[in-house]
């Protein structure tokens, strides 16, 4: 687990940042936030390249920094390893040599995978014998988390490790990024604007605003609450955790998630594979009596939790209960008024479309919409 407490602001009336946060042990913390949030700040100070004025931060128990006794770990004993959105390989080194730098770096005793598994893990084999000037960015990017993974970290951090590839290549780079996070075993801090990556890769979220922390928790949770930033975006919706549970002669997957089950057309993987699904708040309607003879195939039975102001005034949140899984669908003030909406109702919620992002380590790609109507 890694714990951070800091205080710090760069001159007299320049910006200034408060932020207190733990991680899991294990897994993605996305730091999510508006340009200038103060998110590579937290990242710098972790890494040891900034010395907050206050400020603690500790890793599974050892101390990097406390400023109330003079502590500050040296970046070179800190053991983070760090991806940038530029690879920032030595371009004179070819593949294997770049990975072997990485290599030299692990401590004598630390104990991580060798050097042909993470060769294996992010698919470097067909570069092996290449330079970097070779390389495509998302080629870049893998050897970089190699090298950084080969240098046995006990912690990983990543500033917008995937901001400067085009969207194809960010696909292409995205399950790798999976497979390091599932196999790796350390907590990861990452930096990103996109919410795609979060969705794909983030265990635990940091919202930050103004160098402050907003929220911090388990991205679903998160992702659920109406008060925050996340439910402003045309985006907002719930995270569901699922697990494919069949796939029917008709061609349709049948996804299970704690309360009911969703179909969609894309085959997300075999019976067991787990995935997150972003069910959009305005991609969701809501009707009084099952509906027939429409198109829409989700259709699922649920009651009514809560009613919450949305960011627009005409429009509120429905927080839908579905056995113990919520979503939130987002209708106007009117549909509220005209069928009477209000807690404890039982209702039928009408899933237009659904996004989907793998969880699980696999190669396979990692996100895609399927609209079922
Ligand atoms: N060395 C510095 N001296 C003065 N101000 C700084 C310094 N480094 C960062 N800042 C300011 O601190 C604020 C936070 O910067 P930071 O880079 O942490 O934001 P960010 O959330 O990572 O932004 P982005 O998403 O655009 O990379 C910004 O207003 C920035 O101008």
């Amino acid at each position: 687990m890694l714990e951070v407490a800091l205080r710090h602001r760069f001159g007299p009336a320049g910006f200034a940042l408060e932020a207190a946060f733990a991680t899991p042990p294990q897994g993605v913390t996305a730091l999510f936030g508006p340009s200038g949030c103060g998110k590579s700040t937290i990242l710098a100070a972790v890494a040891g390249l900034l010395r907050p004025q206050a400020g603690r931060i500790a890793l599974d128990g050892t101390l990097l920094l406390d400023t109330a006794t003079r502590l500050f770990l040296p970046p070179e004993r800190r053991r983070c390893g760090m991806v940038f959105q530029d690879a920032r390989l030595f371009p004179h080194l070819g593949v294997e040599r770049n990975l072997r730098y990485g290599e030299r770096r692990a401590p004598q005793d630390a104990t991580g995978p060798g050097f042909e598994e993470v060769v294996a893990l992010l698919g470097l084999g067909p570069l092996m014998g290449r330079r970097v000037v070779q390389l495509s960015g998302g080629e870049r990017q893998r050897v970089a988390l190699g090298r950084a993974l080969l240098s046995r970290p006990r912690l990983l951090l990543m500033d917008e490790p995937l901001a400067a590839l085009d969207a194809e290549r960010r696909q292409e780079v995205l399950p790798f990024l999976a497979r390091l996070r599932d196999v790796a075993g350390l907590p990861i801090l990452y930096v990103t604007h996109a919410l795609e990556e979060v969705d794909a890769l983030a265990d635990a979220l940091v919202l930050l605003e103004g160098g402050r922390v907003l929220a911090a928790g388990p991205v679903e949770e998160l992702t659920a609450r109406t008060d925050l930033p996340l439910a402003r975006r045309r985006d907002a919706g719930v995270l569901l955790g699922c697990q494919v549970a069949e796939t029917g002669q008709d061609g349709l997957t049948r996804l299970s998630f704690p309360g009911g089950a969703l179909l969609t057309t894309l085959p997300p993987g075999p019976p067991g594979t787990k995935l997150r699904l972003r069910l959009r708040a305005r991609d969701i309607a809501v009707a009084l009596a099952e509906p027939r003879d429409i198109s829409t195939r989700n259709v699922l039975k649920a009651r009514i939790a809560a009613i919450q102001p949305a960011p627009a005034p005409q429009e509120v949140f429905l927080d839908l209960a579905i056995g113990p899984s919520h979503l939130l669908a987002c209708v106007t003030r009117d549909s509220v008024a005209r069928l009477g909406l209000r807690p404890g109702l039982e209702l039928w919620a009408l899933v237009k479309a659904v996004t989907f992002e793998h969880r699980v380590a696999s190669g396979e790609p990692p996100a895609a919409s399927a609209a079922m109507g």
